[in-house]
């Protein structure tokens, strides 16, 4: 893939999180921050928050204390692949791609880079695991956005296909971007900086 223009400046930060889910309170106390080019790997047993924090940190879910700031566009990839199960893989990230302006060159690029550029016309619901998780991210990188949250990426991904997202989210930080993962699996990110969720467990 063609590398987009260089990024603008961006940072994200989190300061004094706490978590709460139901009536327990998952973790208190945690702060990060990321700059433009840096990438991180949040960890963590299940069920510790990684993807509650994720979730905090886009903006959806609202930390039970604590502040998140944010500069830069931020597109969230998670279990939830946002893609109309009913229409063609093509129409589906269309859709997106014409809300968040991108030209149809740029998503073929991007289909082409995440190989799902043959699946186009195959229904979203027909997809297996590994090719949904695939197109997910196709259409989490194609909104062009420099701060990527990325939650399990790597589920139901073949060999090849995990070294094609750590090629993809390697590439996407020497332009600049900030790439923040979730993952209990390893990923290689070269200078990633490591947090444990668990540290923080209330
Ligand atoms: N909407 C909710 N209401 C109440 N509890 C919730 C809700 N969503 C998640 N939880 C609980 O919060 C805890 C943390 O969930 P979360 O998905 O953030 O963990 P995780 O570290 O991402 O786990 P995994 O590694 O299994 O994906 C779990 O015990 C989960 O059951």
């Amino acid at each position: 893939m063609e590398p987009a223009a260089a990024f603008p400046v961006s940072n994200i930060s989190a300061t004094g999180i706490a978590c709460r889910r139901g009536d327990r309170l998952l973790f208190a106390g945690l702060s990060l921050r990321v700059e433009s080019g840096g990438a991180l790997h949040l960890t963590g047993p299940n069920g510790t928050g990684k993807s509650s924090l994720m979730r905090i940190l886009a903006g959806l879910l609202r930390p039970y204390a604590g502040e998140v700031e944010r500069n830069g566009a931020m597109a969230l990839l998670d279990e939830r692949p946002a893609l109309d199960a009913h229409l063609p893989l093509g129409k589906a990230l269309g859709f997106w791609a014409r809300c968040d302006g991108v030209a149809p060159a740029r998503l073929e690029e991007v289909a082409g880079a995440c190989a799902v550029d043959e699946l186009l016309d195959v229904p979203v619901r027909y997809l297996s695991t590994g090719q949904r998780k695939r197109a997910a991210l196709a259409r989490t990188i194609a909104a062009g956005a420099p701060i990527w949250l990325l939650d399990e990426p790597l589920n139901g991904l073949d060999t090849s296909s995990v070294a094609m997202v750590e090629d993809l989210a390697m590439r996407h930080c020497e332009q600049g971007g900030i790439c923040i993962v979730a993952s209990h699996q390893p990923i290689a990110l070269p200078g990633a900086a490591r947090l444990d969720v668990a540290d923080y467990t209330a």
